[in-house]
């Protein structure tokens, strides 16, 4: 399968394995019609031995007749033993057929993304492919006999009593129009139930996985009540399938039963005036009980609901089959990683000022860029909607040219971290900490991050990497540090520190911009003090006209609220170095709580 191969829908999944086995198909078909041959000769038989028979008073004709239509219902159950065998001839190739194809599609997308576990990817389809045969095997029989069924009906009621079967075409065609449109409805409702349960389960999903950020930010409430709203949704959406079910369930039964009691009210009529003889109604009746009735029946509520649930899961399974297209949104890896706001404009309220207004900006990957701007200004308000974690009002927002709307959360959030000023430590072991984004991490590339950030220390009094860590018994320093160690040692392409260092002296503070700006990625900075912007390859200064961007030098000439910045900024540091900055200040605030 090739990128240009057309990608097939789920109904042309199906078909090629219906045609190389059209054999099988054939036979099943010719068995189900011969499994048939008791409701075609049901109500003849009936009307025989009553007209010829019993009322004739020749009861060996009339029993004899029975004993016909027994021997005919014991050859139409042999027959439709044979169709069950071909049956088996037809949905074993059509499994091998979509697991094969699925599963080479699956795993090409899991292996290209890197965003799912294979075996997880394989056991969802595995399970998928199980359900379509399931339900095609049962569709095909019920559907093959469902349909001869109806027809041996139809034509016995016609050939036996023409003016039963005049009458009955516009009830029958009546209650047809109504089921089709409850059916439709149904469709809805139970596409929109699907869609609820894929939602809980994606949500209880994300709770499970985020159980220890849960209960390391004390959010327990509000996880349980965003797993709550989206089950009582679910709730909602099954109940709704089932209302409109119930109503179609009993226009089918009204529908079905309307051709018999229509008959059995004419029926003094029917006789009298000769149109029918006694026996004759009895065979019509028996057309109508065994045959129409129950066969209308299963083709709307069986034959109907496994052909929506057919529909639905091998449309799914076309999904996972195909090959992943340029979308990390699909699966597959993206290899570009420049942010982009283009034209954006966003506000907190419908009445708030904007905070950004119609912004235009590029960040190229591997760029080292610091934002600055006055306080309440919208600094963190930019990388909230640089990241995608808050929506924008107009404009787009965009990673590597896709919009961010475009793309799977899980895989945005692993390629884009930003580090806020408030950071938490989970009660665990030191190497549980700081692997929490990077469990494949090995022992040297977590010596070279604990270095790099000057955390060897901390590392050391908690007995190393295996020693327990305790929240409550760290500076909010060393807790930021532990914080950006994580995403140190992560995979991210992107980093975003807001203010993530506030808490860490000068020192402690350029030595972690500068092992993140060894980092292969992007760096983006919420400046904590002027000198990191010093640092940078490029200064975004944000204020009410909007942002500008350039280098620190260039800014102090152009911008009158960056160099306004940087005086008051040195004014308040006036007597000591810029860069603070000694080793021996190379210990973080130990503001303890
Ligand atoms: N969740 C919110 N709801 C409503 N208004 C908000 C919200 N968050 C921020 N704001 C407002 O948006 C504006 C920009 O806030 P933001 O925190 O982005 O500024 P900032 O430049 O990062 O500020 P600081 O330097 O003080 O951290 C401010 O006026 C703030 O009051």
């Amino acid at each position: 399968m090739t990128a240009e191969e057309p990608q097939p829908s789920g109904v042309g999944l199906v078909l090629p394995v219906l045609r190389a086995e059209r054999r099988a198909l054939g036979l099943l078909l010719m068995w189900s019609l011969l499994g048939v041959t008791p409701v075609l000769l049901s109500g003849r038989l009936i009307a025989f031995a009553m007209d010829r028979g019993f009322l004739a008073g020749s009861g060996a004709i009339g029993l004899g007749a029975l004993i016909g239509y027994g021997l005919a219902m014991v050859l139409g159950t042999l027959a439709n033993r044979q169709a069950v065998s071909h049956m088996a001839a037809i949905v074993e190739p059509l499994r091998d057929h979509l697991l094969r194809w699925s599963v080479r599609g699956g795993l090409h997308g899991v292996v290209r993304s890197g965003q799912d576990s294979s075996t997880g990817a394989v056991s969802r389809i595995t399970t998928q492919v199980e359900k379509v045969r399931q339900i095609l095997s049962g569709l095909l029989l019920s559907a093959s006999s469902v349909g001869f069924t109806l027809v041996a009906a139809l034509i016995g009621v016609l050939t036996l009593a023409p003016v039963v079967g005049l009458l009955m075409v516009p009830v029958l065609a009546a209650a047809g129009l109504a089921v089709a449109g409850l059916s439709r409805v149904w469709k809805r409702r139970y596409e929109r139930s699907l869609a609820a349960e894929e939602e809980l389960g994606a949500c209880a999903d994300e709770v499970l996985n985020g159980l220890r950020d849960v209960l390391a930010c004390d959010a327990r409430e509000r996880a349980f009540e965003g797993v709550e709203r989206v089950s009582r949704a679910d709730a909602r959406a099954s109940a709704a399938v089932g209302d409109v079910g119930g109503l179609r369930a009993g226009v089918v039964g009204l529908g079905a039963r309307a051709p018999l009691v229509l008959l059995l009210v004419l029926a003094p009529w029917l006789v009298s005036s000769g149109q029918l003889t006694p026996g004759e109604l009895l065979g019509a009746a028996t057309y109508l009980v065994s045959g129409l009735e129950p066969a209308l029946r299963t083709l709307v509520q069986t034959v109907g609901n496994m052909g929506l649930e057919l529909g639905t899961v091998l449309g799914r399974l076309a999904r996972y089959g195909a090959i992943p297209d340029r979308s990390p949104g699909g699966s597959m890896a993206l290899d570009r990683f420049e942010l982009e706001l283009a034209q954006v404009t966003f506000r907190y309220g419908p009445h708030s000022r904007p905070v950004l207004n119609r912004a235009d900006l590029r960040i190229e990957h591997g760029e080292h860029v610091v934002i600055v701007g006055p306080s309440g200004i919208g600094k963190s308000t930019l990388v909230s909607v640089l990241t995608g974690l808050e929506p924008v009002e107009s404009g787009e927002v965009r990673l590597g040219g896709l919009p961010l709307t475009s793309l799977r959360e899980p895989w945005l959030r692993s390629t884009v971290a930003l580090i806020p000023q408030q950071t938490y430590v989970f009660a665990g072991t030191v190497r549980e900490n700081l692997c929490y984004l990077a469990p494949d991490a090995t022992d040297d590339e977590l010596a070279q991050t604990v270095l790099a950030l000057g955390l060897d220390e901390l590392v050391s009094v908690h007995g190393g990497l295996d020693g327990e860590l305790t929240s409550g018994a760290l500076s909010e320093g060393e807790r930021q540090l532990v914080a950006l160690a994580r995403v140190h040692l992560s995979p991210a392409r992107i980093v975003v520190l807001d203010e993530a260092t506030c808490h860490l002296d000068a020192y402690a503070e350029a030595r972690a911009e500068r092992a993140f700006a060894r980092r292969p990625g992007t760096l983006i900075v919420i400046a904590h003090r002027i000198s990191s912007a010093q640092r940078s390859q490029r200064v975004l200064m944000l204020d009410e006209n909007g942002l500008q961007s350039g280098t620190h030098g260039t800014l102090l000439r152009r911008s009158s609220t960056y160099a306004n910045l940087v005086g008051a900024w040195n004014r308040q540091h006036r007597g000591r170095p810029s860069s603070g900055i000694t080793p021996a200040a190379n210990s973080v605030r130990r503001t303890r709580r």
